[in-house]
């Protein structure tokens, strides 16, 4: 089922300057603090970073489900699935006809907890129709034959007779697919997976990660993934965000971060994955110290005072640069603040982490 998208070059999805504070008795939490990044048309884009440093707020942003006491302060985020203008996200109302049309319609998300997404109250079928005809204009007997229609394409076996199942009675990974069946069904533009994979046993994952990536290529739909795994990232990603304390620190293709990582903390993120072959006795890396808590960033560059690399004087008292190397290729970083170092062409960005 291909279906055909109009081919332009704008992103479908661009978010600049975002951010998302949280206005908490105990301060403000900026927990998404200037985060710009792109999807391209047909494109998967992973954002990756340790827990804690914002991806699923910067996702939640996108579709108005930023829980009290959050509120985007700041930035923009264009949405354009068709040659139209774009629509500023943040404009809308949360709750309003628009956003509502828009979620489930043209942006899906599938969370990390499956089980806990779906309803104990209703059948599977119930929950797949109920989202069929909400975005979509067909009478009870369609809505049926497409909920067995994306049960099936999801790899989920007699979707006749699982139509009438009950989440409880299914495993993690089917409930996952269910979950995938659900977001899908109206043929979004864009999927957001916020760590689909995480509460899934390691071969359930595989088969998650694969059906996602059959799913795309079928579709042509862009996926915005998030995971805090870098494996799951080699195996799906076409673009990589790196986000460390509510900041992206550096983007790139999935080659280009894996083979010329240029910010420390994606070299350090790095070092921590898990190699097949690599010795049973061989210690894997770990990165030193933990993401403080976004209401205590450190002066400077926020990854400071965990990095191997830092030079006293600069990176605890200035905002890193933002190096473009291109258009989805930069880095905050000091260490690359000279053309000499990094060579090729590139320029220091204006605007400041
Ligand atoms: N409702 C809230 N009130 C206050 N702070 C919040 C709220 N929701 C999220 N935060 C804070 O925002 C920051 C970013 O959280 P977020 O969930 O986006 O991180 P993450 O990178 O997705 O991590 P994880 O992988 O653990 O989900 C965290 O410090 C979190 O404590």
């Amino acid at each position: 089922m291909r279906q055909m998208r109009m081919s332009h070059d704008e992103p479908l999805l661009a978010i600049d300057g975002l951010k998302t504070h949280f206005f908490t008795r105990e301060g403000t939490v900026r927990a998404v603090d200037g985060v710009s990044l792109t999807v391209p048309r047909g494109k998967t884009v992973c954002v990756v970073g340790e827990s804690g440093c914002g991806k699923s707020v910067t996702a939640r942003s996108v579709l108005g489900l930023v829980d009290e006491p959050g509120r985007i302060i700041d930035g923009r985020i264009a949405w354009q699935p068709g040659a139209g203008e774009p629509v500023d996200l943040t404009t809308l109302d949360p709750k309003g006809e628009r956003m509502r049309r828009i979620r489930g319609g043209e942006i899906s998300m599938v969370f990390q907890e499956p089980m806990a997404s779906l309803s104990p109250m209703y059948t599977i079928g119930d929950q797949l129709i109920e989202t069929i005809r909400l975005h979509l204009p067909l009478g009870k007997e369609e809505a049926r034959d497409r909920a067995v229609e994306q049960l099936r394409r999801v790899g989920i076996p007699r979707p006749e007779e699982r139509l009438d199942a009950y989440s409880f009675q299914l495993s993690g990974g089917m409930c996952q697919r269910v979950m995938i069946a659900i977001a899908l069904a109206a043929d979004p533009a864009l999927l957001i997976a916020d760590e689909p994979t995480t509460a899934l046993d390691v071969t359930t994952q595989a088969r998650i990660i694969d059906l996602l990536r059959d799913l795309q290529a079928e579709t042509g739909m862009s996926v915005l993934f998030i995971t805090h795994d870098l494996g799951v990232v080699a195996e799906i990603a076409d673009e990589v965000v790196v986000m460390y304390l509510g900041t992206v620190v550096e983007r790139g293709g999935v080659d280009e971060i894996f083979h010329d990582p240029k910010h420390p903390y994606t070299n350090a993120l790095l070092g921590s994955i898990p190699r097949m072959g690599a010795g049973a006795g061989r210690r894997l890396a770990t990165i030193r110290g933990n993401v403080p808590h976004p209401s205590d960033r450190p002066a400077g560059c926020p990854f400071h005072p965990r990095c191997d690399a830092a030079i006293g004087g600069v990176c605890d008292v200035s905002d890193p640069p933002h190096i473009v190397f291109g258009e989805a290729r930069s880095v905050r970083c000091v260490l690359h603040d000279d053309g000499a170092a990094v060579g090729g062409d590139f320029r220091v960005d204006g605007e400041r982490a």
